[in-house]
Protein backbone atom coordinates (compact mmCIF):
# COMPACT_ATOMS: atom_id res chain seq x y z
CA UNK A 1 0.00 0.00 0.00
CA UNK A 2 1.51 3.28 -0.60
CA UNK A 3 1.77 6.30 1.64
CA UNK A 4 -1.43 7.64 2.21
CA UNK A 5 -1.73 11.64 2.90
CA UNK A 6 -3.86 12.40 5.84
CA UNK A 7 -5.87 15.51 6.45
CA UNK A 8 -4.79 18.22 8.84
CA UNK A 9 -4.77 21.86 8.31
CA UNK A 10 -1.77 23.47 8.30
CA UNK A 11 0.44 20.28 7.71
CA UNK A 12 1.60 18.08 5.56
CA UNK A 13 1.40 14.29 6.37
CA UNK A 14 1.72 10.89 4.89
CA UNK A 15 1.21 7.14 6.66
CA UNK A 16 1.80 3.85 5.31
CA UNK A 17 1.50 1.98 8.42
CA UNK A 18 3.29 -1.47 6.61
CA UNK A 19 5.83 0.43 4.68
CA UNK A 20 7.98 -2.25 6.08
CA UNK A 21 6.84 -5.94 5.36
CA UNK A 22 7.00 -7.73 9.36
CA UNK A 23 10.31 -9.84 8.42
CA UNK A 24 11.79 -6.74 7.04
CA UNK A 25 10.69 -4.66 10.48
CA UNK A 26 11.64 -7.88 12.90
CA UNK A 27 15.39 -8.01 11.13
CA UNK A 28 15.70 -4.29 11.48
CA UNK A 29 14.60 -4.00 14.55
CA UNK A 30 17.10 -6.75 15.87
CA UNK A 31 20.34 -5.29 13.29
CA UNK A 32 19.58 -1.55 14.88
CA UNK A 33 18.64 -2.90 18.66
CA UNK A 34 22.23 -4.73 19.23
CA UNK A 35 24.37 -2.96 16.46
CA UNK A 36 24.15 1.26 17.40
CA UNK A 37 26.07 1.97 20.26
CA UNK A 38 22.93 3.65 22.01
CA UNK A 39 23.78 7.08 24.33
CA UNK A 40 21.55 8.61 26.81
CA UNK A 41 21.55 12.42 25.23
CA UNK A 42 21.89 15.53 27.13
CA UNK A 43 19.13 18.24 26.67
CA UNK A 44 18.18 21.83 27.74
CA UNK A 45 14.68 22.30 28.90
CA UNK A 46 13.90 25.58 30.00
CA UNK A 47 17.85 26.39 30.71
CA UNK A 48 18.96 23.46 32.21
CA UNK A 49 20.28 20.29 31.17
CA UNK A 50 18.89 16.79 31.50
CA UNK A 51 19.62 13.44 30.75
CA UNK A 52 17.00 12.49 28.11
CA UNK A 53 14.24 9.83 28.79
CA UNK A 54 15.55 7.26 26.08
CA UNK A 55 18.59 5.68 24.13
CA UNK A 56 19.75 8.05 21.13
CA UNK A 57 21.97 8.09 18.59
CA UNK A 58 22.84 10.12 15.69
CA UNK A 59 23.30 8.62 12.58
CA UNK A 60 25.17 10.56 8.91
CA UNK A 61 27.24 11.33 6.69
CA UNK A 62 30.14 13.44 8.11
CA UNK A 63 29.16 16.83 6.88
CA UNK A 64 25.58 16.58 9.30
CA UNK A 65 26.61 17.78 11.92
CA UNK A 66 23.51 19.03 14.27
CA UNK A 67 22.50 21.10 16.76
CA UNK A 68 19.76 19.62 18.77
CA UNK A 69 18.55 20.87 21.92
CA UNK A 70 21.34 22.86 22.57
CA UNK A 71 23.66 20.15 21.71
CA UNK A 72 25.90 19.60 18.90
CA UNK A 73 26.38 16.10 17.59
CA UNK A 74 28.66 14.55 15.51
CA UNK A 75 27.23 11.92 13.35
CA UNK A 76 27.90 8.36 14.02
CA UNK A 77 28.52 6.04 10.65
CA UNK A 78 25.54 4.71 8.95
CA UNK A 79 25.05 0.65 10.02
CA UNK A 80 24.80 -1.21 7.07
CA UNK A 81 21.60 -2.51 7.61
CA UNK A 82 20.11 1.12 7.30
CA UNK A 83 21.73 2.07 4.08
CA UNK A 84 18.87 0.41 1.77
CA UNK A 85 16.25 1.76 3.71
CA UNK A 86 17.87 4.93 3.45
CA UNK A 87 18.19 4.61 -0.58
CA UNK A 88 14.38 3.56 -0.65
CA UNK A 89 13.43 6.44 1.38
CA UNK A 90 15.77 9.00 -1.29
CA UNK A 91 13.74 6.66 -3.87
CA UNK A 92 10.62 7.33 -3.15
CA UNK A 93 10.19 10.58 -1.44
CA UNK A 94 12.24 12.39 -3.54
CA UNK A 95 14.71 13.61 -0.88
CA UNK A 96 18.19 13.15 0.17
CA UNK A 97 18.49 11.99 3.30
CA UNK A 98 22.22 12.68 4.87
CA UNK A 99 21.00 11.76 8.40
CA UNK A 100 18.98 10.07 10.81
CA UNK A 101 17.91 10.71 14.93
CA UNK A 102 17.59 6.73 16.38
CA UNK A 103 15.76 6.80 19.64
CA UNK A 104 15.22 3.90 21.62
CA UNK A 105 12.17 4.07 23.88
CA UNK A 106 12.44 1.02 26.58
CA UNK A 107 8.84 1.14 28.07
CA UNK A 108 6.20 3.12 28.63
CA UNK A 109 8.28 5.71 30.81
CA UNK A 110 10.85 6.64 27.82
CA UNK A 111 9.03 9.33 26.02
CA UNK A 112 10.02 12.54 24.01
CA UNK A 113 8.21 16.15 24.92
CA UNK A 114 6.67 18.73 23.01
CA UNK A 115 8.89 19.99 20.40
CA UNK A 116 9.40 20.89 16.63
CA UNK A 117 12.06 19.31 13.68
CA UNK A 118 12.81 23.38 13.35
CA UNK A 119 16.38 23.99 13.85
CA UNK A 120 18.23 26.42 11.43
CA UNK A 121 20.09 23.03 9.67
CA UNK A 122 17.00 21.33 8.53
CA UNK A 123 15.90 24.67 6.66
CA UNK A 124 12.26 26.22 6.64
CA UNK A 125 10.37 23.22 5.25
CA UNK A 126 12.05 20.06 6.20
CA UNK A 127 10.80 16.73 4.42
CA UNK A 128 11.68 14.10 7.88
CA UNK A 129 10.47 10.50 7.64
CA UNK A 130 9.77 8.71 10.53
CA UNK A 131 9.94 4.92 10.68
CA UNK A 132 8.88 3.31 13.91
CA UNK A 133 9.83 -0.21 14.73
CA UNK A 134 8.89 -2.37 17.46
CA UNK A 135 6.32 -2.15 20.16
CA UNK A 136 3.17 0.71 18.77
CA UNK A 137 3.18 4.00 20.56
CA UNK A 138 1.09 7.08 19.83
CA UNK A 139 1.98 9.58 18.57
CA UNK A 140 0.71 13.20 19.13
CA UNK A 141 0.79 16.55 16.89
CA UNK A 142 -0.88 19.92 17.80
CA UNK A 143 -0.64 22.94 15.87
CA UNK A 144 1.53 25.99 17.86
CA UNK A 145 -1.00 28.60 17.27
CA UNK A 146 -4.72 27.38 16.47
CA UNK A 147 -6.30 25.73 19.51
CA UNK A 148 -7.86 22.76 19.15
CA UNK A 149 -5.77 21.56 15.93
CA UNK A 150 -4.53 18.23 16.44
CA UNK A 151 -3.82 15.02 15.73
CA UNK A 152 -2.86 11.57 17.17
CA UNK A 153 -2.15 8.36 15.26
CA UNK A 154 -0.38 5.22 16.52
CA UNK A 155 3.14 4.78 14.90
CA UNK A 156 3.24 0.63 14.60
CA UNK A 157 5.97 -1.32 13.79
CA UNK A 158 7.28 -1.41 10.56
CA UNK A 159 4.76 2.38 9.63
CA UNK A 160 6.08 5.23 8.12
CA UNK A 161 5.09 8.85 8.67
CA UNK A 162 6.02 11.52 6.47
CA UNK A 163 6.17 14.86 7.73
CA UNK A 164 6.90 18.03 5.03
CA UNK A 165 6.32 20.86 3.88
CA UNK A 166 4.53 23.75 7.22
CA UNK A 167 4.21 20.88 9.32
CA UNK A 168 7.16 21.57 11.20
CA UNK A 169 6.65 25.39 11.02
CA UNK A 170 3.06 24.71 12.42
CA UNK A 171 2.87 22.18 14.45
CA UNK A 172 4.80 20.63 17.65
CA UNK A 173 4.89 16.78 17.83
CA UNK A 174 5.63 14.22 20.88
CA UNK A 175 5.60 10.85 22.06
CA UNK A 176 3.80 10.74 25.35
CA UNK A 177 4.40 8.33 28.34
CA UNK A 178 2.30 6.02 29.22
CA UNK A 179 1.31 4.05 31.90
CA UNK A 180 0.07 0.52 29.62
CA UNK A 181 2.64 -2.50 30.03
CA UNK A 182 4.56 -1.27 26.50
CA UNK A 183 7.24 -3.35 24.90
CA UNK A 184 10.23 -1.18 23.11
CA UNK A 185 10.11 0.93 20.24
CA UNK A 186 12.89 2.11 18.00
CA UNK A 187 11.91 5.23 15.78
CA UNK A 188 14.30 6.45 13.01
CA UNK A 189 13.79 10.49 11.71
CA UNK A 190 15.53 10.34 8.60
CA UNK A 191 16.47 14.31 7.79
CA UNK A 192 18.36 16.29 5.38
CA UNK A 193 20.75 18.48 6.86
CA UNK A 194 22.52 21.59 5.19
CA UNK A 195 25.96 22.23 7.54
CA UNK A 196 26.36 25.62 8.72
O1 LIG B 1 9.64 8.58 18.37
C1 LIG B 1 8.92 9.27 17.64
O2 LIG B 1 8.01 8.80 16.98
C2 LIG B 1 9.17 10.75 17.54
C3 LIG B 1 10.61 11.10 17.32
C4 LIG B 1 10.81 12.57 17.08
O3 LIG B 1 9.92 13.36 17.14
C5 LIG B 1 12.16 13.04 16.74
O4 LIG B 1 13.09 12.23 16.65
O5 LIG B 1 12.31 14.25 16.55
FE1 LIG C 1 10.54 15.25 16.30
Amino acid sequence: MPLQRLPLEDAELAFDPHWLAREDADALFAALRQGIDWEVHRIRLFGREHDSPRLSSWIGDAEARYRYSGALFEPRPWPAALLPVRARLSAELGARFNSVLANRYRDGRDAMGWHSDDEPELGPAPTIASLSLGAPRRFALKHRRRDGLKAALELGHGSLLVMAGPTQANYRHALPRTARPVGERINLTFRAIRPR
